[in-house]
């Protein structure tokens, strides 16, 4: 085997991994020549001259073969991958919001250029699942690939509801663990499982989505309510994103979900992330990994590298071959929607109403909206509303109840009242 010259961007978390998982594997000849950072005043556990501030000292060095890219800047990543490529290097990456955000791009000039761009370790860390559905699942029509694709969330909801601990402590031992990104929204808002089901589209079922076409909820507004009703329920709540294809078109969403105790999902903790594969010949399979983490990402950047040495590339098989499936969010969803007040939520935007409860301390509904509707929706803004995808959620058929005569009776409620009801349709 030759032995590979590697140029890296970022020695934080992953990049580390990376560094040992190099150093202690017994079969892999490369090695680190050079490594860009942004704060040249940072103590590092490596000889200062492996160091640089200069992107051009790895961009433009004709020794190095392959370009590793693992920073905490989406922007900046991209000039980096797109200039390694231009000047004639493959180049691996974990940042997912840069090759969501840039994928068509991606592709083009990889294609342009006859350079490879490989990024295992951006979606779902140490699992395998890019180069599983582009290789084992290439010619397989797929019906469905959901799961929980981000460790931090994951890693926050086990210690909610095993340990009882309280929001804030669970997402700063999630910062500390080296799990959540340098902006941990993009994790408990949802926006980084979201980046990566828009990766897995293009792979699963050959189209390129833009994350801003996806909608994505978080677990930053779940109540203490919410978790009683969980408790009471006998469920838990994973943060899932799902892309299922029905009929001609891709349906897909990241949501926060009540889980049942029986749920392949349930028993998936911490930073373990699982994804769900159902195709059309091989019905159900479940792939289960760490998400998350130095060593995990470290070995997925590792892998991919070492793809690279025997110039492995993705070739987009679905996007190439089939027609391009049209992407929509006209997706009933059964979902439990928790307020403070009863005009908080536009209950027209609901097809139907299936339950309602008010009290002092809690109001929810559950009812079936639209993605597209929920989406839009201005009350979804408010920071007191959560919703939750119930555990039946995806279950298309929906009642006929009238909302708008709902509505009414709703409005007429003054908070205090507490009502049960649940509605048959
Ligand atoms: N942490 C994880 O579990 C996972 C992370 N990822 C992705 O991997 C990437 C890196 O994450 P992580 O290691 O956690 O991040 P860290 O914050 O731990 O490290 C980021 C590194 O990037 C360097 N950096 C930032 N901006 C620049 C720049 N413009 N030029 C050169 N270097 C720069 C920083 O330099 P300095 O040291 O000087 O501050 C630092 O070394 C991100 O895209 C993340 O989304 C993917 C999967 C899992
Ligand atoms: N912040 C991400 C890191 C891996 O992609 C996560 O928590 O999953």
């Amino acid at each position: 085997m030759k032995n590979i010259n590697i140029g890296l961007f970022g020695f934080g978390c992953v990049g580390q991994g990376l560094y040992e998982t190099l150093n202690n594997s017994r079969n892999f000849a490369g090695e680190i020549s050079k490594i860009c950072i942004k704060n040249p005043e940072k103590k590092r556990k490596l000889p200062a001259q492996l160091f640089t501030t200069k992107k051009e000292e790895i961009i433009n060095d004709p020794t190095i073969d392959i370009v590793v890219e693992l920073i905490d800047d989406a922007e900046a990543a991209f000039y980096i991958v797109t200039e390694s490529l231009k000047a004639g290097k493959s180049v691996v990456t974990a940042n997912k919001k840069m090759v969501a955000e840039n994928l068509e791009t991606l592709v083009a000039l990889q294609e342009q250029t006859g350079k490879a761009v490989l990024y295992e370790g951006a979606v779902c860390g140490s699992i395998p699942i890019i180069r599983t559905l582009e290789e084992y699942f290439g010619h397989e029509p797929l019906l469905e690939v959901r799961g929980i694709f981000n460790g931090s969330t994951n890693y926050i909801l086990t210690k909610i509801f095993n340990e009882r601990l309280d929001y804030p402590k669970a997402l700063k031992q999630a910062q500390e663990l080296g799990f959540a990104e340098s902006d941990p929204t993009l994790d408990v808002q949802g926006y980084d499982p979201k980046y990566k089901l828009s990766i897995l589209l293009t792979h699963a079922f050959g189209i390129h989505v833009h994350p801003n076409d996806i909608t994505n909820l978080g677990i930053d507004r779940l109540k203490a309510a919410d978790l009683e009703y969980a408790r009471a329920h006998g469920l838990t709540i994973k943060l899932v994103a799902q892309a299922r294809r029905i009929g001609d078109k891709v349906y897909g969403f990241v949501i926060p979900q009540f889980v049942e105790p029986n749920h392949s999902l349930a028993s998936i903790e911490n930073e373990f992330n699982a994804v769900t594969i159902h195709g059309e010949f091989c019905d159900e399979q479940l792939f289960i990994g760490k998400g998350a983490g130095s060593l995990p990402t470290g070995a997925a950047v590792l892998s991919d590298i070492s793809a690279l040495s025997y110039d492995y590339k993705y070739e987009y098989k679905k996007h190439y071959n089939l027609g391009q499936l049209p992407f929509s969010n006209q997706s009933p969803v059964q979902v439990y929607v928790s307020y403070n007040s009863p005009e908080e939520v536009d209950l027209t935007d609901f097809e139907n109403i299936q339950e309602k409860y008010f009290s002092f301390d809690h109001c929810y509904i559950v009812g079936h909206v639209c993605i597209g509707k929920l989406q839009q929706s201005q009350w979804q803004n408010n920071p007191n509303i959560n919703v939750v995808l119930t555990a039946e959620a995806c279950q298309t058929s929906l009642g006929n109840l009238c909302v708008s005569d709902l509505k009414e009776e709703i409005s007429e409620l003054k908070k205090g009242q507490k009502i049960r009801e649940r509605i048959t349709v």
